[in-house]
């Protein structure tokens, strides 16, 4: 689908300075709003049994709140060969807010010699993806409570294969456009840890900020879209329907794909 025409473009601020972008991470604001939802049985078990380590790398505080301080970088949870056989060195895809991770899971599955990092604030969802890899059994899928931005700020560069942002939030109100994870600011903390040559995936369901995205991305100094300047990406195969996907096709939503690479 070709972007002809770009619904409501609102002012996106594009200054991609080093300085501007120094002075600016420690005041990026969130682009999540922690939800407080129950925990059934499956995800409490998970977020509190040990056995559930070798998913969930990381602790939490007592507000729920992961800390990311040690993790600098990801490779490095697969050291351990005889728990993670593929090593640390196998292609490595990291996925930002893989929500309740059902889509995150297929994929590991579906891609065994490949890892699979995914980050959530979520507890639930976190909780859930951790029990049903267990279930599963996956051996190259390593789970992070925590900020993907704040992490990724602390990562090497040149770091990650392939990231993958499924059906961000959307941010519909004018004054919460800030709040949108695509942006040229945090564009730049996540081109930084991707590969030269590496992936940038994103999808969603929701027309104002596909067009934002591709405003953003397509603008992006460092960024080719795969698809040419001005399109997006028909659906890929290898992407499952994710929960918020299927929510918003059955409210009669289009869907979005973007696939960027690092040059
Ligand atoms: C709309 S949901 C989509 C979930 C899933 N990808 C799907 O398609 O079903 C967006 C998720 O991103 C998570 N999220 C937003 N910003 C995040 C961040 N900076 N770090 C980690 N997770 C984040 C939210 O907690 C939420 O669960």
């Amino acid at each position: 689908m070709s972007a002809e025409t770009t619904p409501n473009t609102p002012n996106i601020d594009n200054s991609q300075t080093s300085e501007a972008n120094d002075a600016a991470y420690p005041r990026l604001i969130k682009t999540f709003m922690k939800r407080r939802t129950h925990l059934n049985k499956n995800a409490e078990q998970a977020l509190t049994d040990p056995v559930y380590a070798k998913y969930i790398v990381n602790t939490m505080d007592d507000r729920g709140q992961g800390l990311i301080e040690d993790i600098t970088d990801l490779r490095a949870l697969f050291a351990d060969t005889q728990q993670t056989p593929n090593g640390p060195d196998a292609p490595l895809t990291f996925e930002i807010g893989f929500g309740m991770g059902g889509s995150l899971i297929e994929m590991a599955k579906a891609d065994p010699t490949r890892n699979f990092v995914g980050i959530e604030v979520h507890e639930p969802g976190i909780g859930k993806c951790a029990f049903t890899a267990d279930e599963e059994g996956l051996s190259n899928l390593k789970i992070i409570n925590g900020d993907a931005i704040a992490l990724m700020q602390q990562l090497p560069e040149n770091h990650i294969d392939r990231i993958q942002l499924y059906f961000p939030d959307p941010w519909q109100k004018k004054r919460h456009y800030k709040r949108r994870f695509v942006s040229p600011k945090r564009m730049q903390i996540v081109t930084r840890v991707l590969k030269t040559g590496g992936w940038f995936h994103t999808a969603t369901d929701w027309e104002h900020y596909a067009f934002w995205m591709l405003e953003v991305l397509d603008n992006f100094e460092g960024l080719t879209n795969t698809a040419g300047e001005g399109n997006f990406t028909p659906r890929p195969d290898f992407r499952p329907l994710t929960k918020f996907e299927k929510r918003g096709i059955d409210r009669g939503h289009g869907v979005w794909d973007l696939i960027y690479t690092k040059d």
